[in-house]
């Protein structure tokens, strides 16, 4: 038996009916959740990404670009204003 490992097979598991009763709900689900986490601009405030209009601001004219990693943090947080 060398080489497996006696888990269920990945083609067993992916033709049977049961996986797919889950996943045509779970896998939809996912992509909707990741969609709407882009569309309502949540991932721009959990990733700290500037928003089209928010590369330059009236203070600061050149692109937000993180120089300094040790104090990425800071630097984030001065780009986005807090
Ligand atoms: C919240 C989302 C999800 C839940 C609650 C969930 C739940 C489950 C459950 C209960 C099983 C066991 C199914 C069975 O034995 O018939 C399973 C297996 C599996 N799921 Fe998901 N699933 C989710 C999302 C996904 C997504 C997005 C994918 C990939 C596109 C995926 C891929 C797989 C695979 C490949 C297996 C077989 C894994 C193995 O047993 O080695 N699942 N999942």
């Amino acid at each position: 038996m060398s080489g497996v490992t006696g888990e269920r097979p990945f083609g067993d598991i992916i033709t049977s009916i049961r996986y797919w009763v889950i996943h045509s709900i779970t896998i939809p689900a996912l992509f909707i959740a990741g969609w709407l986490f882009v569309s309502t601009g949540l991932a721009y405030d959990a990733f700290g990404t500037p928003r089209p209009n928010e590369y330059y601001t009236q203070d600061r004219l050149e692109l937000p670009i993180v120089q300094d990693r040790f104090n990425a943090k800071q630097q984030v947080e001065e780009f986005i204003g807090k």
